[in-house]
């Protein structure tokens, strides 16, 4: 890790500036939306070098000349923007803002999920629990009522959630099956996008997806229409239920983005049920992503501040970890890490446990 181990190199003006970028950053955040949401950075993108008037804005727009002038000041103060002369035009923090992929997923991610119970922090790091999540309705975490939320935030939630893992997809298919596992048990498979991607890869091998109620309905549900419902089966588990039996006649399980959402109590139970499941040819395969092995601090950035999301949101007691936790927590639970492989799709990192001899 190349970031973090030294003090910013800034001059005390410089670090003065970005202390008010962080005061007002939920105005920043709530601006940078609206002038996306409002289609005015697409249209000031279309016009190029030229760039566009105030008075073509306002027209496109249909918001009143106060409401874009508001807007586009700010745009301009966050550099989003630039004026020559009357006119605005894009400049380069804009056009990541509006063309990549990451950043309206994180955007959305944050505003429909995250934006409103954020307020909550405070009391749910004070509590150790998800108070922010009473935006939504009265749960204790948000998993089992996933399926449940309002459908805008369902929809940046799975965004968010697919986007990091479809990424990785691609590279892991060839380095799991390297192993040739004929049966494949995905532990929170979710909507069972891997399971599907295991199943187009592999004529022969099955898949059980280990997943709360909610979670496993819809899965089924994907895998019936994908012609796979025979080789996809599911097993439904609360695994925060110790008493409850964990599947055990796979010979790959697979945990992919599925133990960050638990404390690390929590995580040293699962995997000392995973490893009473497994037998001296079975593997462990868990998919990550650590903030200390990202490649570069923006990922760091990005993984830390979602852990947040954990916290106010999520559970309370769960996070992004540091991959020196996971790994002390894999050996304590009578595993060892047989290969470890980073710069996996956005920064994740694939850890292969055996048991222990
Ligand atoms: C962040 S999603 C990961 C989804 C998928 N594996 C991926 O890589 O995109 C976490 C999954 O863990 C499941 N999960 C969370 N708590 C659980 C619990 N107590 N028991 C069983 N599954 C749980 C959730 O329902 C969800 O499907």
């Amino acid at each position: 890790m190349s970031f973090y181990q030294s003090p910013l190199d800034v001059t005390a003006f410089d670090a003065k500036f970005e202390a008010q970028k962080i005061a007002f950053a939920p105005i920043s955040f709530q601006v940078a939306r609206c002038l996306l949401k409002f289609g005015i950075l697409a249209h000031i993108d279309e016009a190029g070098d030229e760039g566009r008037s105030l008075e073509a804005i306002v027209e496109r727009s249909q918001l009143s000349e106060y409401a874009c002038s508001v807007l586009l000041d700010m745009g301009l103060s966050m550099r989003l923007i630039w004026q020559n002369d009357t006119h605005f035009i894009l400049d380069k923090i804009g056009h990541f803002l509006l063309q990549d992929d990451m950043a309206k997923v994180n955007l959305n991610f944050v505003h429909d999920v995250c934006y409103q119970g954020l307020f909550e922090l405070e009391s749910s790091l004070k509590e150790g629990k998800p108070n922010g999540l009473k935006v939504f309705g009265d749960w204790e975490t948000i998993y089992p009522t996933l399926s449940e939320l309002p459908q805008q935030v369902k929809k940046s939630w799975f965004e968010f959630d697919h986007y990091y893992s479809d990424h990785a997809f691609g590279q892991l298919l060839p380095l799991i099956f390297k192993s040739q596992p004929k049966h494949i048990v995905d532990v929170g498979g979710n909507t069972g996008k891997w399971a599907l991607a295991c199943t187009s890869y592999d004529p022969d091998v099955s898949v059980t997806i280990m997943d709360l109620p909610g979670q496993l309905k819809v899965a089924l549900k994907n895998a019936e229409e994908k012609g796979v419902g025979n080789r996809v089966a599911g097993y439904r588990c609360d695994l925060l239920d110790e008493e409850q039996a964990f599947f055990d006649s796979g010979d790959l399980y697979w945990m992919s983005q599925f133990l960050d959402c638990f404390s690390k109590t929590q995580i040293l139970s699962i995997l000392k049920r995973t490893a009473q499941s497994m037998t001296a040819n079975s593997e462990l395969c868990i998919l990550e992503t650590y903030w200390d092995r990202q490649p570069f601090e923006a990922g760091a950035f990005c993984v830390n501040a979602t852990s947040i999301y954990f916290t106010a949101m999520a559970n309370g007691n769960s996070r992004m970890y540091h991959s020196k936790d996971m790994l002390s927590l894999i050996s304590q639970a009578g595993l060892f890490v047989d290969e470890d492989i980073d710069d996996i799709g956005l920064g994740h990192t694939l850890l292969r446990c055996k048991l222990k001899p």
